[in-house]
Formats: C-alpha cells, structure tokens, sequence
C-alpha cells in the first residue's frame, strides 16, 4: 500500500474543505465561518439584492460595526454623515437577511477580530473569512482564516464558498525563550524585519516550534494578525491544550458531546512530521529585544536600542529607495537615537493589541506613573465591549485614566483614523497597531509601531523608550480564561443606548443599488502607461480610508493616490506622476490620460483588502496595472472588477519605464500575454497572469453565477459536512441561543442575534 504522503496544517485544512473542483484547477472552498463589517459589506448586500440572492447560511455569518464608530462615551452619536449611512446600511441588512448583529448598540460589540475568538465563533479546524486583511488573526486556532475583498464577501453570502487555489506553505519555526519585557508583537516585528512584507505572497504561513507553543492565545492572535504585513494569506498555529483551554465554556463553542468530538479532531489538526514546506525559517527568539518601526513599511524596524537606518545601510537599491522615501515622511535622520524620537499621541489598541492581556501589560507599567506633559493625546480603546467590561471590572480603566490616558469605547479606531481618532499633520504616535504606512492613522501622520508595554513606556517618557526599564516582576501579562464560566460573562451597567436610527434601522435613504463595475469580457486595453517609481504601494495609498465610507463603487476617482496627488495642505503637488503631462487629466476633466499604471517596485497593493482600491483605479481610467508582484488579496480583488494585474519580470520594468516615460502608448493584450508599443507593433514585454483568472477576465464571467450552478456540490458537501462534525452546525445553533440569552440578561435590550428565536424562560 502507498504511503499517505505527510501533510502540512495547511494542506489538512484546505483539502477538508475542497467543496467542488472547477476544470481550471480553482476550487470551491467551502467556508464554515464568515464576519462582516460596515466597511467592506454595503456593495456585496447590494449586489445580491441586484441578483434577488438570498444569503444561503445567516447563522454561519456575523456581523459588527468596528472601523468608524466613534470610541467616545456612550451613547455613540454618529457625526459623520457617510459613515453613519455606512453603519446604518449593514443595520438594514443585517435585519433584512436574518444575520447575527453586534450592532453599535450592543455591548458586546467590538473589532470584528476580538469578538470573534472571544465569543468562540472562531474555531480550530475551520475556514473564517472576512472582508478584511486581518483575518489572518484566527490562524491563531488552528483555522484556515484568510481576509477576502467585497466581491468575495458577495460570493460567500451567496454561495458560502470562495473561489481558489491552493497556496503555498511556508513556516516559521522559533525556539528560544523570549526575554523579559519580550513579547509576541515584538517577535512578528522581528520575524517581518528579517523575512519582508513579501514574503508570504502566495502562501499560508504556519509559526511553530517551543516558543510558539508557550504563547497564550492572545499572544498567538497578535502573532497571526500581522501574517499579512508579512505579505501572507493566511497565519496559522496547530491548535494544542492551551487552545482548548483558551475556548471551553465560550457562548459559540460546541459543549458536551460536541466538545468531546471536535476536540478529538482538533487533535489531528497538526503537520505532519515528514511534511515538506515550500519555504522555511528558523528563529531564534532569545536575543529579540524589544522592537520599533522607524519608517512607513512594517518592515522597517529596529530594536529600541538601534538607530535610525541610513539608506547606505541597504544592499537593494529599492529597500534603499524606500529608505530615503520613509526618513523623509517620517521626519527622520539617519543615526538618531531610536530612544531620542519625541511623541505625540499615543495609541494602545487594534486587533493586533487591544485584548485584555495587552491592556494589563500596558497598565503594569503605568501603575503610579504619568503620561509626559508633553503627549498631546493618550487613547487605550479596548478591542470589545467584553474587554472593556472586564478590564474595568479589574480597575484597569482607573490606572489607565489616572496616568492621563483617555478610556473609550470599542473599535477599530486610531488604528486607521477612519472616525475622529486621527494625528493631525506631522503628529508622531507610539502605536500598537500593524499599519505604519504613509496617512495611515491621519494625513502626514507619523506611526511608530511598537508593543503595548513599549507604547506605554513612550507616554511617561514622551519619547520612544525602552519599557524593560519600567518593569518589575511579570513583564507580559497572562490572560484571564473569560467565559469560561458563564456567569462570569459581562453584565451590562448601563443602559443600551437607544436614540440612534442604526437601532431602529431606518436607513431608507441609502441609495446602495448594485453598481457593480465588471463590464463584459477583457481583451485588451491600449494607452499611455503612467510610471510609479515605489514600492510597496498599499492600498493606503491607493485610496486612503476616508474614501473607504461610500456604499457604492463608483465616484472614488477623487481618492486614488490622494496624498501623492494633493500636499497636506491642500495644494497640487506637480511632481506626481499622475499630475504631470501628458498623464494628468485634459483641462476640464478629472480622469487621468494613462490607462496603464507600471510601478517599478514590487508589492503593489499590499495591506488592507479594500477593494475600493480597485474601485478608485476603475473610475480613474486605469484598466491595467503592470508590476513584479502584488498583495494577493488586491490580485484577486482586480480580476472580480475587470483590472487587469499583470505580472512583469524585474528585468523588463527599465524598458517598459522608458516607454513610459516617453510617452509611448502600449497595448496590453490578455490572450497572448503580451505588451506591445502601438506604433509599431513590437513586442516590449511578455506578462504572467494567473490561468483561471485570466479565462474568467476573457470571457466577462458572473463569477456568482458560476458557482451557483454548483449548489448540488456545495449541498452534497455541506450534509456530508454535518455528517462528519456535527458539532459545528451544533455549536451555531445552540450558541445564538445561549449568546442571546447572555446578552439579554446583561443589558435588558437585544439589537443582535436577532433571528434566532430565543427561550429566555
Ligand atoms: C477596511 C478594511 C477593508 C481594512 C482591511 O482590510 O485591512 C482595514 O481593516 C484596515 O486595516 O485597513
Ligand atoms: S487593522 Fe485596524 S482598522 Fe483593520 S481591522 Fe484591525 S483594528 Fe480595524
């Protein structure tokens, strides 16, 4: 008999779910878990109600408000009109298709990844996605969690399946005991300084060996949140005896039985020994010391105890590019002391650092201690309402409050700036957040990423600091087991606030109807090509967050590459190449002349998984853009709207930048892969492009449609899904119930899980 060939977590997870194969070599995955928010839903609700497509498994989908609620005291009034309509839009739909809700209201309510392993929706074994990047946090389970853009979110409402490939599987193996005043924020910061934000392009990377295995859960997520900045689809840790520990007793958890079988199996959910990765890195975790970032990308980054980096200091002449480009936002000069940069605000949240362990670890060093007089602002926002409620029932909040920090609400918040917690022009913060790219927490806003205890030693001595100078005895606090008895599940204090129309789900005036931008099939595409010398362009700077409010696709134009195009103060800056002839628009108009983008460096469309990035291109007249690699998520994004990505070799950007430059018009031909001047007919460059994506590109497909042909697979698998475990469904079922109950007896006033009947008797 042949032997099983060893598999990886990753290759056990994926094949587990392989719903329908598709002749192309994509697969249907099928999706046991799907979290929405405000952000990145309004377009996909839309889209379905366009289709009149119900959504096929509300009780497997959970939706929450998190990126632009505001984080001040309750009761949360909405000032800003757009992103109200946004929060008010997922409110109607939610209602509208029957799904789970954590509304603006609910005290339960938090970031999309908090909640989620917090209420034990989250588990080992499964698939998790989301419309957002950082989805690679539940890889921390044992799940094969990846984030996904709108058009996907779309696809999963519709179908519960995604449509993909296999990805390769890397792994990152850490031994060593991380030093006092060490914690895991530091060792991805670390791991990313050494590997880049490319590296896991294409692939699942899984964290292994003794040091992963002694992080507690909450260690682990902030581990796996930031899989993506090192360019992964997806993070992932074999789920062991503290993963179990973490999950027993949470509302959506199996109980029981249930429990009994799912543990049993979760058991298996490990690699194999023999099994090959396609790439592996060893680390030694006993010298990382605790570490900074001192530029724009979350590569770049230092120990606390180095200095400011030279561009001399790089090898590759396009890190050294993006050296020069970063010290010059940042407001840096080589050699300075990392500990001589002077704060302004400080930021202790995000889904990367907003759990409680984070908030105790921050307040063990603040304790008896005050912010600087010079931080102009302190905010610790808790990552949920659950996390609010238990630090506040430890007295968290008061060491936080006597230290002049602010103590909020829930969400997202200065981790994107997309409501009013932002850095003004030049502000400087200590962040614990993952996303140190340009704009990021504010236009000309500068974002020194760092852990919780590290961004609470940089508010008392109102520069970056070395925290390990402040700590006694624990350094990284363990976290608490939260509900693993349910009365220990939060009680509501306060009233639910009820005066908003998110509640009572008024939003009639939403004008969210289907404008989808895909438009029949793709051939080819001629025009001027416009030049981006960068690299690593994120979908930050595609389109900044402030765009990302709309509930439609169209009308973004204004946004792309809004802070290249417009200085701080509002003044054109002439220098950028879409500002400049001939690519800049014709007098009178405001879409550009260049229909092809060619970046010269790599990595274009990293980061967030906003698809409005794509959107905005769309509606500024760009229909392909040229460069050596890019963020998978933006990749796949760009095929569902018609945009063409187009794989270039290193060796061919001088070239086709000449081209560019002089102003040729090129043709890009999808059939043949080619890039041809059209003057003359010849031949520049050949491109890549991934062979199902292409066919579907060709022939204009409705990709939904398509994989609704094949409901009969995706029944067949799901019973035979159920079959196998059970507990899964079980645990939905079950868990509104329970969740529901939990939530009753705490606040008095549902405004969630409203679908599922409840028997509060
Ligand atoms: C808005 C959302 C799509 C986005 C993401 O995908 O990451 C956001 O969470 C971010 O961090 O930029
Ligand atoms: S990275 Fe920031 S904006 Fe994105 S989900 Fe996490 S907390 Fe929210």
């Amino acid at each position: 008999m042949a032997a099983t060939k060893p598999r990886t977590l990753y290759d056990k997870l994926f094949e587990e779910h392989v719903a329908a194969e598709q002749d192309n070599g994509a697969v249907l995955l099928y999706i046991d878990r799907h979290l929405v928010h405000e952000v990145s839903s309004p377009q996909a609700f839309a889209g379905l109600k366009a289709q009149d497509r119900p959504v096929r498994r509300p009780e497997l989908t959970l939706a929450t408000c998190d990126h632009n609620v505001p984080t001040t005291p309750r009761p949360r009034v909405m000032k800003v009109a757009q992103a109200k309509l946004q929060v008010e839009t997922l409110a109607r739909n939610v209602k509208i298709h029957n799904i789970p809700y954590l509304g603006l209201n609910s005290t339960s309510q938090g970031i999309v990844h908090v909640i989620g392993p917090e209420l034990g929706f989250t588990l080992p074994g499964t698939t998790v996605v989301c419309g957002d990047s950082h989805t690679s946090t539940h890889g921390a389970f044992g799940c094969l969690a990846f984030g996904i853009g709108t058009s996907e979110v779309e696809h999963v409402l519709a179908t519960q399946t995604v449509v993909t490939t296999r990805w390769k599987s890397m792994r990152v193996w850490v031994t060593g005991e991380l030093a006092h005043g060490v914690g895991s924020k530091d060792l991805m910061l670390y791991i990313i300084g050494q590997i880049g934000t490319a590296a896991g392009t294409g692939a699942a990377i899984e964290f292994a060996g003794p040091t992963i295995e002694s992080l507690t859960m909450e260690a682990r997520m902030s581990l796996c949140n930031m899989a993506i900045e090192a360019g992964a689809r997806a993070g992932l840790i074999a789920p062991d005896e503290t993963t179990f520990a973490y999950l027993q007793g949470r509302p959506l958890v199996p109980e029981n039985e249930g429990w009994e079988q799912a543990t049993a199996y979760w058991r298996t959910l490990q690699s194999d020994p023999d099994a090959v990765f396609d790439r592996q890195w060893n680390i030694d975790a006993t010298n990382v010391a605790p570490i900074v970032s001192w530029g724009t990308s979350p590569e770049q980054v230092t120990p606390i105890t180095g200095i400011v980096p030279s561009p001399e200091d790089f090898q590759d002449p396009s890190k050294a590019d993006s050296c020069r480009q970063a010290l010059k936002y940042m407001g840096l000069e080589p050699g300075t002391k990392m500990t001589d940069i002077t704060i302004d605000k400080i930021f202790i949240g995000s889904c990367t650092n907003s759990r409680l362990s984070d908030l105790r670890a921050a307040a063990s060093i603040l304790l008896g201690r005050h912010i600087a007089p010079t931080i102009k602002a302190a905010y610790v926002v808790p990552g949920s309402g659950v996390v609010k409620k238990q630090a506040e029932a430890e007295g968290l909040d008061k060491i936080f409050t006597a230290a002049g920090f602010e103590w909020r609400e829930a969400g997202c918040s200065m981790c994107v700036g997309l409501n009013e917690d932002q850095l003004d022009a030049y502000e400087r913060s200590a962040s614990t957040s993952n996303r140190n790219f340009e704009n990021r927490q504010g236009t000309a806003g500068r974002t020194h990423l760092m852990s919780p205890v590290m961004a609470a030693a940089a508010a008392i001595d109102g520069r970056l600091s070395d925290a390990r100078k402040y700590l006694g005895g624990a350094a990284v606090a363990p976290e608490t087991g939260i509900l693993q008895e349910l009365p220990t599940y939060p009680q509501n204090v306060e009233p639910e606030d009820t005066n908003t129309s998110e509640q009572q789900g008024t939003a009639d005036n939403t004008n969210d109807d289907d404008d989808t931008i895909a438009a029949g099939p793709f051939t080819s595409v001629s025009g001027l090509v416009a030049p981006l010398d960068r690299a690593n362009v994120d979908t930050d700077c595609i389109l900044p967050k402030q765009f990302c409010t709309t509930i439609v696709r169209r009308g973004l134009r204004d946004g792309l590459f809004h802070n290249l195009r417009w200085r701080p103060d509002g003044s054109v800056d002439d220098t950028f190449v879409l500002n400049r002839a001939p690519y800049a628009p014709n007098p009178g108009q405001d879409v550009g002349r260049a229909s092809i983008l060619l970046c010269t460096g790599p990595n274009f469309g990293c980061g967030s998984s906003r698809e409005h990035a794509v959107w905005a291109l769309l509606d500024y007249g760009i229909r392909v853009v040229l460069a050596t690699s890019f963020g998978d998520i933006f990749y796949g994004n760009s095929f569902k709207n018609g945009l063409l990505p187009a794989l270039v070799s290193a060796e061919d950007i001088p070239l086709l930048q000449a081209e560019a430059e002089a102003g040729h018009e090129l043709e890009v031909v999808l059939a043949t892969q080619q890039i041809r001047r059209v003057a003359t007919g010849e031949e520049i460059a050949r491109f890549e492009v991934d062979k199902g994506l292409k066919e579907m590109l060709l022939a204009g497909v409705d990709e939904i449609g398509l994989s609704l042909r094949r409901a009969e697979d995706i029944a067949r698998y799901e019973a035979a899904r159920g079959e196998a475990r059970p507990w899964l469904t079980a645990a939905v079922q079950t868990g509104w119930d329970r969740l529901n109950f939990l939530l009753r007896a705490g606040s008095g006033s549902l405004g969630c899980v409203s679908r599922i009947p409840v028997d509060l008797a």
